[in-house]
């Protein structure tokens, strides 16, 4: 246990980090595989509340990947992945879309208001809010580059955020399915982080936070000493391209990449395994995650 006087230097720690972050945007993606118990989805739920209620201004994207591979496998489909994104058909676009936004998206608008928020669900085509273009997996082969067609996979292509911003502003938790719709009508399965990235990018927000099931970035995943607390941008691309980062690895670190590069200022990958991480890593010193920011001497807050 302990006592009095750590827990108020806990909560001191905290002050300058809620001084600096007040009234600032953060985008977090709350991945499938951190929602596998009602213990750590609550824990989640309520680091998001606290954020709102420290003043800061929560956006969350959710996926639901193991959800959809569940869906999929009761009806006799099996899943397969291309450099971390699911190969999608007709099919199973429509069945991502049944599991994202009518059972993922809801379960989590209902605990966030259930636990003390005002939460609003959206869909990447509620008020044309994700305008999705076809994406191409990219598969290095032999050194080389080459494009695959992976089914209806969606790329952002244009965000509109004012949705998004008048509920910010009259004190709602956005609440976003990474489904989006394409200039062709039809529906798009986009990877949670790249929503997650882009919309950081497009709110002008201070940061992105991607709660996963691993500690953070290991230089080698094999190897579990090889964890990595920061990682500069310039770092984690020649990881890619090393395939030291690989998987679902891959489409995180890319949100990252995009979002410091449009100006956020730190972007971070957390441990949903882990209890109440969002808030360690957002108001403690040493954080517990990787932050992946532009510059590694970029050391404050
Ligand atoms: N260098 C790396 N460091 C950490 N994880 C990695 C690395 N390379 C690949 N991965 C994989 O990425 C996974 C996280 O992505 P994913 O399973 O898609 O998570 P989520 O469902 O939360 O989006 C890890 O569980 C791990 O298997
Ligand atoms: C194209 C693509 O891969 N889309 C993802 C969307 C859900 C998602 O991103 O979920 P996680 O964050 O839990 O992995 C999928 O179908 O699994």
């Amino acid at each position: 246990m302990i006592n009095s006087v750590e827990k108020a230097s806990v909560l001191i720690e905290a002050l300058p980090y809620l001084q600096r972050f007040s009234g600032n945007t953060v985008v977090i993606k709350y991945g499938g595989n951190a929602m596998l118990n009602d213990e750590l989805k609550k824990n989640v739920i309520q680091d998001i509340i606290f954020l709102k209620y420290a003043g800061i201004r929560p956006v969350v994207v959710h996926g639901g990947g193991p959800e959809i591979t569940g869906m999929l496998k009761k009806l006799g489909k099996e899943s397969s992945f291309v450099s971390g994104l699911r190969v999608t058909d007709a099919e199973t676009v429509a069945i991502a879309e049944m599991v994202l936004v009518g059972k993922i998206n809801s379960e989590i608008v209902k605990l966030l208001n259930f636990l003390g928020a005002k939460a609003v669900g959206l869909s990447g085509k509620d008020a044309d809010l994700i305008i999705a273009a076809k994406h191409l997996a990219k598969v290095r082969e032999n050194g080389q580059v080459k494009e695959v067609d992976i089914g209806f996979v969606g790329d952002v292509l244009k965000l509109n955020t004012s949705i998004v911003e008048s509920l910010l502003d009259q004190g709602y938790i956005p609440v976003i399915s990474p489904i989006g719709i394409g200039k062709d009508g039809a529906t798009y399965n986009i990877n949670a982080d790249y929503v997650a990235g882009d919309l950081a990018a497009a709110l002008g927000a201070e940061k992105l936070a991607l709660i996963t099931d691993v500690e953070g970035i290991y230089r080698d995943y094999k190897d579990k000493s090889t964890f990595v607390s920061t990682l500069s941008l310039a770092e984690a691309q020649e990881m890619i391209k090393t395939g030291g980062i690989d998987g679902g690895m891959i489409p995180k670190v890319e949100a990252c990449v995009k979002a410091l590069a449009a100006g956020v200022a730190k972007t971070h990958i957390i441990d949903g395994r882990n209890p109440h991480s969002l808030l360690l890593e957002i108001f403690t010193t040493e954080g517990i995650g990787t932050e992946v920011v532009k510059y590694r001497r970029y050391i404050n807050g």
